[in-house]
């Protein structure tokens, strides 16, 4: 069995009892990468398309990510390959990070972020997450979902209801076409509508906020306070925007050290479910060290989330890369070169709670590496392939 792997997956272990691995740049990898490959394993970097994958003996492809804009998924229908993601992977290392940026903005607002009004568009598996802390720290949490809501799962209001709220936090996937599109869901008349003393925050995928004219409306001096970590055009972003949002970050919202051997895990998974074999156990839960700090109140609950990841130092390191010759490759080296950053759940908490910060403070340090709350891999079947 070969396997052609990106070479920014962690904890490839079984799979590499399955086989050999090789290790390819995800960005610039090629048909004749896979002349004799069985599995590609990628991340949203890789364009996964027919042209990549037509007469190559690939059968099953797994992208360790949450996103799949990247995958032509009727061209793996059409040619009989099976499909995998990680749903969820993740989800918990995007919440911190938004967690981290409301908190930001409320102390750069000078209002506490509790009582506040919080727009969460796309209630799926990060921004359903992200509301759930928002609601266990009494913030007013506006959620938008027209899909969800027509399911019967959440009730949604509008999105310029949910525009209209203190920060407004962007959930969804990139859709590039068709009547669901999302691509410049923020276009120049909603971006026109915010104003300065709101909050966007863009951790799902850059084109979802029409880049050029949210550079425009933060050029008139009074837009919203703006955290991108996610940019049209990546890895090559608009300098001068980068120049004018409060918090920018190389698209590592959700790179944690769980996020991405979880992403890995969860591919393996669905590459037993399938075979038709058994899934692999869950990971024992390793002990838990212990993380003393008092969150007596809402700068302490920012000095907690930032023990285990600093959304100033990704900002730092972005607009010095951008200096460097070949900014897109120095974007691409800071996402590679990531330091390692734990999810709050690696540790135990231990001090003193405020009592209206201790529902949150519980459920940002509950495990979910077993039970019910571990994510399940979504495999897309074709219809008619068989595995053998
Ligand atoms: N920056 C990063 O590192 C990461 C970015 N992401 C991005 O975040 C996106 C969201 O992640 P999840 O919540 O896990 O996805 P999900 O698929 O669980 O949820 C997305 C939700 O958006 C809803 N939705 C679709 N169109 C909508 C619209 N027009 N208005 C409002 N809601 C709409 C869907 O019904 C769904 O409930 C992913 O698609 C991915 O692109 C995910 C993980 C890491
Ligand atoms: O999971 C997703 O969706 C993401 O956006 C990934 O976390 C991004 O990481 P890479 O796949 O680009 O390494």
């Amino acid at each position: 069995m070969h396997i052609v792997a990106d070479e920014n997956m962690p904890a490839l272990d079984d799979f590499e009892r399955l086989g050999r691995v090789t290790r390819v740049d995800g960005r610039s990898l090629t048909r004749a990468d896979l002349r004799d490959a069985d599995i590609l394993l990628v991340r949203s970097v890789t364009p996964v398309t027919e042209a990549l994958l037509a007469d190559t003996p690939v059968r099953f492809v797994g992208s360790a990510t949450i996103g799949t804009d990247h995958v032509d998924l009727d061209a793996l229908d059409r040619l009989g390959i099976a499909f995998a993601c990680a749903p969820g992977c993740n989800a918990r290392a995007v919440a911190e990070y938004v967690l981290q940026a409301l908190l930001m903005a409320s102390q750069h607002h000078g209002r506490p972020l509790r009582g506040s009004t919080v727009g969460v568009i796309g209630l799926g598996n990060v921004g359903g997450l992200v509301a759930a802390w928002l609601r266990a720290l009494d913030v007013k949490v506006l959620g938008c979902d027209p899909p969800l809501a027509r399911a019967g799962r959440v009730t949604s209001v509008s999105l310029d209801e949910a525009l209209a709220a203190d920060a407004v936090t962007l959930h969804v996937p990139l859709i590039k076409g068709g009547d669901e599109a999302t691509r410049h869901l923020l276009d120049k008349t909603r971006l026109r509508a915010l104003n300065h003393e709101q909050t966007l925050i863009n951790t799902c995928r850059g084109p979802v906020v029409d880049n050029q004219a949210l550079s425009r409306r933060l050029a008139r001096g009074d837009g919203p306070l703006t955290f991108l970590d996610v940019w049209e055009g990546e890895p090559l972003l608009n300098p001068a925007l980068l120049e004018q949002v409060f918090n920018g970050s190389p698209h590592v919202a959700g790179y944690s050290v769980e996020g991405k051997r979880l992403g890995s895990a969860m591919l393996y998974e669905a590459w037993c479910r399938w075979m038709g074999e058994p899934a692999p156990a869950a990971p024992a839960v390793a002990e838990r060290r212990t993380l003393a700090l008092d969150v007596e109140d809402e700068s302490q609950l920012l000095a907690l989330l930032r023990y285990a990841h600093r959304l100033p130092e990704d900002d730092q390191r972005l607009r010095r890369s951008l200096r460097e010759s070949d900014p897109g490759a120095a974007f691409d080296r800071l996402r590679k070169q990531y330091p390692p950053r734990h999810e709050l759940h690696h540790w135990r908490h231990q001090g003193k709670v405020a009592p209206s910060l201790r529902a949150l403070v519980s459920l940002l340090f509950e495990s979910n590496a077993s039970g019910s709350a571990r994510p399940v891999p979504a495999l897309h079947r074709p219809a008619g392939s068989s595995p053998r």
